[in-house]
């Protein structure tokens, strides 16, 4: 499904939208022995206070004299049976509320997860296309909107519609013609909540929009703190959210004006409504047609059924709301996946790789075809230099191999065998990857390096962090391996980042490995403790290396180049400098790799 397709169906409650929170509903399912308890004592709850109203009524006739209900003959009875069903109903409100969050909790759960694990196995083409503070929200906002939806307001919706018909039924058979006179409001309340319930409600999704616009400026602006920082665009960044905020409040004031007028005229409505009640019941009782127990019961029924009914546009709204969340998960939830979730283990690959004929062009970007036939094969144990002008492609060679994405044209063939009939989990866990620049986890230096291979023992962590150079440094911190690498590893420096990756793909052990060699320079000691570790974490592996200084290209077996889209020259660094007009010549003269 299209968004414009989710957008265009999130204005109306309709059969489809009413359809896709079903589908949400899938969530409650195993739960629905324990919710259809909770709407029993729901049902109960909300029908034992109806007896309210009646029980009153008698306790003013009693006071008169008149006894209404004969075994309620005085003041006392009546009392007595007033806390019976004060205290019923009091029971049966606190089953319902434990019962309906014990549903509401794991339901939700269940939902978040399932969410999350959706997230997990979406293709890279999904995260190019959404912007991550967007679906972030999801499963923050969206779900706690869910989560309201299944706690109250459905359990809001039994209540007031219970009320509303059996207080209609109980009026109806005690006082018929009071009872009509005060329908007459019904018509006026309905038609007003039904027009001004749409202007309402396209106003507070465009206030929710506005808001989650502005809530994406803080998301990515507090991630990319750094960059605001060096461009010095702290006072820009405040004002793109002030006037984005400035926006929400427009909008949301707007809604209020349309609110506030709904609202009062619902007040005015109902009130007059009783008002009328009052003035033709009293009317009745000096006609001596009722007692005044009976209209005290009537107008406190009408004020129950006017509860009900002021508070069934609220929970209108809410469904409303709710069915955009709906939209919005669902088509999280329906999105493709890239895998299967059930992963087959591969023993170990020999590593050749063979690039061939490789056509591709980025989901987001079909227009331009970035791989047009690439032709490259790596025999086992071979280190590969690629080279080439930034842009032309190599990360996206690199991407493929990890099969981020899937081939247009041509073939990836790993052992002979195409890439792609893998089972992508099991492929993925002998490919090893050593970025650019690497992004570590909150936690510990010991939990960043397990990532390599959860079970990994403590003394093959150790034995991995020595082999990346890295032990000595991570002694040298008084709490080691316990040393906590802050966000995203900024409490460490550059190069030990990066032997900390290391260390992680040397515990990986896979057969293939990439690495994207930093263009930053690192002051020389670290460079060679960089660089011995990458050396042994290269033995007995297929390397391919994206490469930016010429001693790795030297000591490559071969080097590619990629050039517009094709690998123009493959070779050693000393032939190919033999070609004059060669395009590997014109990168090292110009030091363009
Ligand atoms: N996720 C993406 N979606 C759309 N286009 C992309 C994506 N990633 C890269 N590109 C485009 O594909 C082309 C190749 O990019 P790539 O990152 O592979 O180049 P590169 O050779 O690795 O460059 P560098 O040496 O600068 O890292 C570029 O034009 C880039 O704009």
């Amino acid at each position: 499904m299209s968004r414009k397709d989710s957008g265009e169906k999130k204005a109306r409650l309709d059969k489809g939208s009413i359809k896709k929170l079903r589908g949400v509903f899938r969530f409650m399912m195993p739960y629905k022995g324990i919710f259809t308890l909770g709407l029993i004592c729901l049902f109960f709850s909300s029908t034992i206070l109806l007896a309210l109203p009646k029980l009153i009524g008698t306790l003013m006739d009693t006071a008169q004299g008149i006894v209404t209900i004969p075994w309620l003959p005085d003041l006392t009875s009546v009392g007595f049976a007033l806390i019976a069903v004060l205290f019923l109903q009091s029971l049966f409100s606190f089953a319902r509320v434990y019962l309906f969050a014990k549903v509401n909790e794991n339901a939700i759960a269940d939902l978040r997860g399932a969410l999350y694990q959706k997230f997990m196995s979406l293709p890279m083409s999904f995260y190019d296309r959404n912007r991550s503070g967007e679906l972030f929200s999801r499963i923050t906002s969206d779900v706690s909107v869910l989560q309201d939806t299944f706690s109250t307001t459905l359990a809001e919706l039994f209540r007031q519609l219970a009320t509303l018909v059996f207080g209609v039924v109980i009026l109806f058979m005690e006082n018929p013609k009071l009872t009509f006179f005060m329908m007459l409001t019904f018509p006026v309340l309905i038609i007003f909540a039904i027009i001004f319930g749409k202007f309402i409600r396209k106003l507070s999704k465009g206030t929710q929009d506005a808001l989650a616009k502005a809530n994406v400026i803080v998301e990515e602006t507090i991630q990319s703190i750094g960059t605001v920082k060096t461009f010095a665009n702290e006072d820009f960044e405040v004002n793109r959210y002030n006037s984005n905020l400035s926006g929400v409040v427009n909008i949301a004031l707007k809604a209020a004006t349309y609110k506030g007028t709904f609202i009062s005229f619902i007040i005015f409505v109902l009130m007059g409504g009783i008002i009328g009640v009052l003035w033709y019941g009293t009317y009745m009782v000096s006609q001596g047609e009722i007692t005044i127990g009976d209209l005290t019961s009537f107008v406190l029924y009408t004020m129950f059924i006017g509860g009900s009914i002021g508070g069934l546009g609220d929970i209108y709204g809410n469904l409303q709301k709710a069915v955009g969340a709906t939209d919005r998960v669902e088509e999280i939830l329906a999105a493709e996946s890239e895998h299967e979730i059930d992963k087959e283990n591969i023993p170990r690959l020999e590593g050749n790789i063979t690039f061939k004929d490789v056509r591709f062009s980025y989901p987001t970007r079909k227009e331009i075809e970035v791989l047009k036939g690439v032709n490259l094969h790596i025999s086992k144990g071979e280190k590969v230099a690629l080279v080439g002008k930034s842009g032309g492609g190599k990360s996206t060679m690199a991407h493929l191999l990890q099969r981020f994405y899937e081939i247009e044209g041509g073939d990836l063939l790993i052992d002979d065998k195409s890439a792609k009939d893998y089972n992508l989990i099991g492929f993925r866990k002998h490919v090893g990857v050593v970025p650019q620049e690497v992004l570590l986890f909150g936690g510990s230096i010991e939990e960043n390096i397990r990532y390599g291979n959860p079970e990994a023992t403590k003394e093959m962590i150790i034995e991995a962090a020595k082999k990346a150079n890295a032990l000595e440094f991570i002694n040298s911190f008084p709490e080691g391996f316990e040393t906590l690498v802050g966000e995203r590893g900024v409490k460490l420096s550059g190069g030990q980042r990066q032997r900390i990756a290391i260390a992680r793909a040397i515990l990986k052990d896979p057969a293939i490995l990439i690495l994207d060699e930093a263009t930053s320079a690192l002051d020389i000691e670290s460079e060679k403790l960089v660089q011995d570790a990458l050396e042994t974490l290269m033995e007995g592996r297929t390397s391919l290396i994206i490469a930016h200084r010429l001693s790795t290209i030297r000591n490559a077996h071969k080097i590619a180049v990629l050039d517009n889209g094709v690998i123009s020259e493959i070779g050693k660094h000393d032939e190919l400098m033999e070609k004059e007009d060669g395009a590997y010549n014109k990168l090292i003269q110009l030091q363009e790799f």
